[in-house]
C-alpha cells in the first residue's frame, strides 16, 4: 500500500487491500494503534461476532461498554491481537440501514458496501414501486445501484422485465440472468473483484441465496440453503435468516441479507432526488420555490406531465415516497425541538 502501517507486512498488506481495506479507514488509525489489527465484521449476533483478518476467521471479544447492536457486516474494526478484544470501530464509507417496523431507531443492514445488487425475478412478482425503494436505500447509502433479475431461463424472453425497470434512474445497470447458473459470475463481474463490496437485496425467494452460492461457487455442503419456491402463488419460502459476509470466487465479497417484508423510507432526501433526477432538476424553474407540484400556477413539473416529457406515474410514486418520508422523519420543531412526528397510521 502507502507504507505506512510499517510493521504490517507487504503480504499482510495485499491482503487487506484484497478484503476491501483502503487509505479512507488507514488514515483513521491513531500513532498509538499500529499494533492493533484491522478485521472485517463477517456475522453479527447478539452474543457473538466475526471477523475476517489476513490470517481467516476470528471469534472476537466484546468488553463492555462493546455492543453488537452497534455493529453492521462489513464494518472494519481493530482488535487487539492477544485477546482478540474489539478496540474500536472505524468510520464507515457507506452503510446500509432501514426504519423497521415500531422504529426503535434504524437497523443497520450493512456497511462498507460499494454496490448494491437489487435482486428481483422476471415473473408477477416484479414491483417497480418496490424496486424504487431498494434504489432510495441505495443511494441514499452512498453505494452504487445495479437491478438483477433472475430466472430469466423460465421466461421466452427478459426484454419486458429488462424494459420495466431500465429507466428508473439515469445511468442504472440492469442484468438479466439464471442465479444458479456459474454464468452469472461473468455478467456480475464488473461490480465484483479483489477489495469490491457488494450486498444483496430483495424480497424473499427472488434469487439471493442463489445467487451468493453461484458466486462464491460454495460447494454443495456449505452452500447456503435455497428455498424452493412456491409455484401456484410464485413467492418464495424465507430461507436466509441472518447477514453474513462471504468471499466471492473471482475476488471481492458479498454480504447477503433476508428477504425484507417491509422497506419504509425515512431520511432520504438525497436518494429521493438521485432517484427522481428528472423531477428534482425542472422544480426551479416552478414560480414558487416550495411547490408541491400539485395544484401550483407555474409548475414546471406538471407542465412537463401535460407536454409528455415526464411520467406521471413516475410523479405519482416520488409524491408517495416523498409523503412517506416527512411522516417518518425526524424534524426539527421550535427553537429547541427536536421532536418525532408521528408516523401515520397503517398505509
Ligand atoms: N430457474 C431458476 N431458479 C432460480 C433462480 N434463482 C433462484 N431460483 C430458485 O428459486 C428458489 C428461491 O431461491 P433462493 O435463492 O432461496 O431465494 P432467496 O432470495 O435467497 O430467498 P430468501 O432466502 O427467502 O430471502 C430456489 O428454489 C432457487 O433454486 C434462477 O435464476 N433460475
Ligand atoms: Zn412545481
Amino acid at each position: 500500500m502507502d507504507g505506512r502501517v510499517s510493521h504490517v507486512s507487504d503480504q499482510d498488506s495485499a491482503a487487506l487491500t484484497a478484503l476491501g481495506w483502503s487509505a479512507f479507514f488507514d488514515d483513521q488509525r491513531g500513532p498509538d494503534e499500529a499494533a492493533l489489527l484491522p478485521m472485517r465484521i463477517a456475522t453479527v449476533h447478539r452474543a457473538r461476532v466475526g471477523a475476517q483478518s489476513v490470517a481467516g476467521p476470528v471469534r472476537l471479544v466484546l468488553p463492555p461498554p462493546a455492543s453488537s447492536a452497534d455493529l453492521a457486516v462489513g464494518d472494519w474494526v481493530l482488535v487487539d491481537a492477544d485477546s482478540r478484544a474489539l478496540v474500536r470501530r472505524l468510520d464507515r464509507r457507506t452503510v446500509l440501514r432501514r426504519r423497521t417496523e415500531g422504529g426503535r431507531g434504524p437497523q443497520l443492514i450493512a456497511a462498507n458496501v460499494d454496490t448494491l445488487f437489487i435482486v428481483s425475478s422476471c415473473n408477477e412478482d416484479l414491483n417497480i414501486a418496490r424496486l424504487e425503494r431498494y434504489l432510495v436505500l441505495a443511494n441514499e447509502a452512498g453505494t452504487t445501484p445495479v437491478i438483477v433479475l433472475t430466472k430469466v431461463d423460465r421466461v421466452a424472453d427478459a426484454a419486458p422485465y429488462r424494459d420495466a425497470v431500465a429507466g428508473l434512474q439515469r445511468g442504472l445497470a440492469v442484468v438479466a440472468l439464471n442465479a444458479t447458473a456459474p454464468e452469472a459470475v461473468h455478467a456480475l463481474a464488473p461490480w465484483c473483484g479483489a477489495g469490491r463490496t457488494v450486498a444483496l437485496v430483495g424480497s424473499s425467494g427472488v434469487g439471493k441465496s442463489s445467487l451468493l452460492n453461484t458466486l462464491a461457487a460454495k460447494a454443495p455442503e456449505d452452500a447456503q440453503p435455497t428455498g424452493a419456491i412456491r409455484e401456484a402463488d410464485a413467492k418464495g419460502r424465507h430461507t436466509t435468516t441472518s447477514r453474513s459476509l462471504h468471499a466471492i470466487a473471482a475476488g471481492g465479497w458479498v454480504i447477503d441479507t433476508p428477504g425484507m417484508r417491509t422497506l419504509h423510507v425515512s431520511d432520504v432526501s438525497t436518494g429521493l432526488d438521485a432517484l427522481f433526477a428528472e423531477i428534482a432538476e425542472r422544480a426551479p424553474a416552478c414560480r414558487f420555490r416550495d411547490c408541491t407540484h400539485a395544484h401550483e400556477p407555474g409548475c414546471a413539473v406538471r407542465a412537463a406531465v401535460a407536454d409528455g416529457t415526464l411520467d406521471p406515474a413516475r410523479l405519482e410514486r416520488w409524491r408517495k415516497l416523498l409523503e412517506e418520508n416527512r411522516a417518518n422523519t425526524p424534524v426539527l420543531s421550535g427553537p429547541h425541538g427536536n421532536r418525532t412526528m408521528k408516523p401515520r397510521p397503517g398505509r
